[in-house]
């Protein structure tokens, strides 16, 4: 299948979800991460959950991470040209929904890109070369481009990967890793 059609196909899925089995769900990809070998991490970058989309909620993962002493970076969405600028997000920082419904940081220290230690991406769906499908806007392509090559790069979901995405392009850039419920 191709990108367009996944993605309907995954909004989809993602939001007849109940309850119950976000929560089951959850507790499966939180445990696998619990066992992520982080001792050499200082800054690992995190995605904050649209709610009203039911994506993961990212904040136990949080909530870890800081108290294993690692700082934590996200995201602000830059609207005029589609890519993503980064900014502590400590204990004390204020957060704002932007016009995506996504948390972001008010006044923290902005963060290159070359900083970031381990990445956690969201999204729809992802297929067994580890490619994924985003909501299509590129944010994450642009993103993950200007990263250090030898940073981890974590896909979280709900749903195992396909078989394959038909239509990955020269801008995507395959996960090293994607988390989703197991056992
Ligand atoms: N939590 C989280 N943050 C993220 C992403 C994500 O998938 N999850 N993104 C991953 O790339 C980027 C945001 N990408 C998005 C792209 C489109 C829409 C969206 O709602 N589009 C609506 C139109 C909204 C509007 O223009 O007002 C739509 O397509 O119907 C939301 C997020 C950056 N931050
Ligand atoms: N590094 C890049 N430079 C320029 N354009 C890019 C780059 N990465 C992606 N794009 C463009 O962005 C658009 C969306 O890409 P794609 O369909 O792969 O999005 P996606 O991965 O599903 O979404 P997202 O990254 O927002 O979650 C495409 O038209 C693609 O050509």
């Amino acid at each position: 299948m191709k990108k367009e059609e996944l993605r309907k196909k995954y909004k989809e899925k993602r939001n007849s979800l109940l309850d119950v089995e976000i929560t089951f769900f959850q507790e499966s990809i939180y445990k696998q991460v619990f066992d992520l070998d982080i001792s050499k991490v200082k800054i690992v970058h995190l995605f904050l959950s649209m709610r009203k989309f039911k994506e993961i909620d990212t904040n136990p993962l949080i909530d870890y991470f800081r108290s294993n002493k690692k700082r934590i970076v996200v995201s602000k969405c830059n609207f005029n040209n589609n890519t993503l600028s980064h900014f502590y997000f400590d204990e004390d920082t204020e957060l704002m929904l932007n016009k995506f419904g996504v948390p972001e940081p008010n006044n923290t220290e902005e963060v290159s890109e070359s900083e970031l230690d381990l990445i956690f991406v969201p999204m729809l769906i992802s297929d067994k070369n580890n490619y994924r499908v985003g909501y299509g806007k590129g944010y994450y392509d642009r993103f993950l481009s200007k990263c250090r090559k030898d940073v981890p790069i974590i896909g979280l979901n709900f749903f195992e990967p396909i078989k394959k995405i038909e239509d990955v392009n020269k801008f995507d850039i395959p996960l090293d890793k994607i988390i989703y419920p197991k056992e």
